[in-house]
């Protein structure tokens, strides 16, 4: 059997028109908002509504697994429902975890991710490469073999990740270019011809690029590089810009926007998708 790997399912959704990655992340005052209770139950409805909302019209969900780990073992039962329903609904997941670790134990957080059939499946998860790309390793076989995704951070959306992110490293490059540069290698040495590639990186579009050493004018050889980009909306980014913010690292864009879109409650929420949808398609189109 061929799998499809996460970067055509991508392609597959951009061709489509849909950017947009729905964050599902239940914060104690947005379920206060929506009237549900501060607890698994509450995060469970919340995710389980944006999971319906998004379907058919958002490229992907994102939860925002912290919302639900501080309810611990209810909240991953919670959380493990919300994928039933994405996996139902043929919706992409990207499990915001944000893992890393020494190789061997990056492995395991690949396994409980990224296995097929694991309880917590999803189709990509976002993951720290602080010790270094290659910690990444255990997860490559779940992107080449089961058509999973990764996103890896390379410059976040946070003003105090810059200090960090700016550093040079001794082949001179900013650390966020090269989480860039391997990134795209990476998807350039196994899936040349791919029009997407299976990994993609984190990028704020609150940033501006070149501070941190990325020239967005350089497209990367290979496969358009997957782009998972949070600030729009809440954070003020603004959607319009989307262009100038990413330049040739704008083919591939999943938009994130959470509580812009979760504010408000359930009702109105699938007009809220929609509209955040059609807007952030419009801005990519062409
Ligand atoms: O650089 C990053 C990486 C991840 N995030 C996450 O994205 C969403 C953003 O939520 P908004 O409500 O749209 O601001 C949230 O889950 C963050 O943990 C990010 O913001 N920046």
């Amino acid at each position: 059997m061929t799998t499809v790997t996460f970067g055509n399912r991508l392609a597959a959704e951009f061709a489509a028109g849909r950017h947009l990655c729905a964050g599902i992340d239940p914060h104690a005052p947005l379920l206060a908002d929506w009237g549900l209770s501060d607890d698994a139950a509450g995060a469970e409805r919340m995710g389980r509504d944006v999971v319906a909302a998004a379907a058919g019209v958002a490229a992907c969900v994102k939860p925002q697994i912290a919302f639900f780990e501080r309810f611990g073992s209810a909240g991953f039962v919670a959380l493990e429902r919300v994928l039933a329903d994405a996996r139902a609904a043929g919706l992409a997941v990207v499990a915001d975890v944000k893992r890393g670790d020494i190789g061997s134990s990056f492995a395991a957080y690949a396994d409980a991710w990224l296995t097929p059939g694991s309880p917590l499946e999803v189709d990509a998860m976002t993951v720290v490469a602080y010790q270094g790309f290659g910690t990444l390793d255990g997860a490559f076989g779940h992107v080449r073999e089961h058509g999973k995704g990764l996103f890896v951070l390379a410059a976040t959306s946070n003003p105090e990740a810059r200090p960090v992110q700016t550093a040079v490293r001794t082949d001179g490059s900013t650390v966020a270019n090269a989480m860039v540069g391997d990134s795209a290698a990476w998807n350039l040495a196994h899936d040349a011809t791919a029009p997407v590639g299976s990994i993609g990186v984190v990028l704020g579009a609150t940033l501006v690029l070149d501070e941190f050493g990325i020239d967005p004018s350089v497209r990367p050889a290979g496969p358009a590089l997957p782009v998972l980009a949070p600030g729009f909306g809440f954070q003020g980014a603004q959607i319009e810009r989307a262009r100038d913010i990413f330049g040739g690292l704008g083919d591939a864009i999943l938009a994130n926007e959470s509580r812009s879109v979760l504010a408000g409650g359930a009702d109105g929420l699938a007009a809220r998708v929609r509209d955040r949808a059609n807007a952030i398609a419009e801005a990519l189109k062409g």
